[in-house]
């Protein structure tokens, strides 16, 4: 897996007054794990810390790093090695059909045309999305749009995959699909997302609040202490004390 570093990252942001906001607080971390949930409330700051990781946003002090590469000053490198997957699929798929779109991603590394559409249909088929290569994207279900995305992101064959929210917009069946699919990846994960079921089948998960990591660790008790932050009354909050490890 590979190392993603946050050494004292942080980010902040000029308001429409002109006044600096911290988003981020200083964040120390080291992931190494395979599979990395992310959890906490709507503007905790989750998005903010999955953006980190492949440099769509910069950090503002401190510094963000994928096995050794910074992601300010080595940025394409570090975006050849973490593909991004956005909450709406209708952020990155631009092309007018699926086959073009799974093109599109491949324009960099697949330089042969002919040997480009060749590896288009077969990440599609990988898919299950073989018979819909020359549909419109437009045409496809949320669940085949999201798959999609997913398909032109690993197309790539990205080390790291970061997904924000990847279930949000889809229904119980897609959600569950979707879901299975990237836990069974063998690439490392980095999953937003407020799906605690799929969450707890993670190796490590954070918890993020008010712009800083209030919890760090397994996923258990990662869920627990979401849950005991938002209800403490609530019977799923276990009795495990919540720790934050920084390294
Ligand atoms: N480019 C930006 N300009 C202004 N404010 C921003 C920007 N990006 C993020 N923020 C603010 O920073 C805070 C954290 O946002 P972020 O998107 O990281 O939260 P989140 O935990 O992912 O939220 P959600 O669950 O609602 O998607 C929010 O208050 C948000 O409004």
């Amino acid at each position: 897996m590979a190392e993603i570093r946050l050494e004292g990252a942080e980010v902040r942001i000029e308001d429409a007054d002109g006044a600096s906001r911290t988003i981020l607080s200083p964040t120390t971390l080291t992931l190494t794990e395979q599979r990395i949930g992310v959890i906490g409330g709507n503007g905790s700051g989750k998005s903010t810390l999955a953006r980190l990781v492949n440099g769509l946003v910069e950090p503002t002090a401190g510094r963000v790093s994928v096995d050794g590469l910074d992601v300010v000053r080595h940025g394409a490198a570090v975006r050849r090695k973490v593909g991004f997957c956005f909450t709406d699929p209708a952020a990155q798929l631009v092309m007018p059909t699926c086959v073009e779109d799974v093109e599109l991603s491949l324009r960099r590394t697949v330089k042969d045309r002919v040997r480009r559409r060749q590896l288009a249909l077969e990440t599609l088929a990988r898919f299950g999305l073989a018979e819909r290569a020359d549909v419109s994207v437009h045409a496809l279900s949320g669940g085949q749009r999201q798959l999609l995305a997913l398909a032109g992101v690993l197309a790539t064959e990205p080390e790291v995959l970061v997904c924000d929210e990847p279930t949000t917009l889809l229904d119980l069946r897609n959600t569950r699909m979707i879901g299975d699919l990237l836990l069974s990846l063998p690439q490392q994960l980095v999953l937003v997302s407020h799906d605690l079921d799929l969450v707890r089948r993670c190796d490590r998960v954070l918890v993020v609040e008010d712009g800083a990591v209030r919890f760090d660790g397994p996923a258990e008790e990662a869920v627990a202490d979401y849950v005991a932050s938002v209800d403490p009354a609530d019977p799923a909050t276990s009795t495990t004390p919540g720790r934050t490890s920084p390294a």
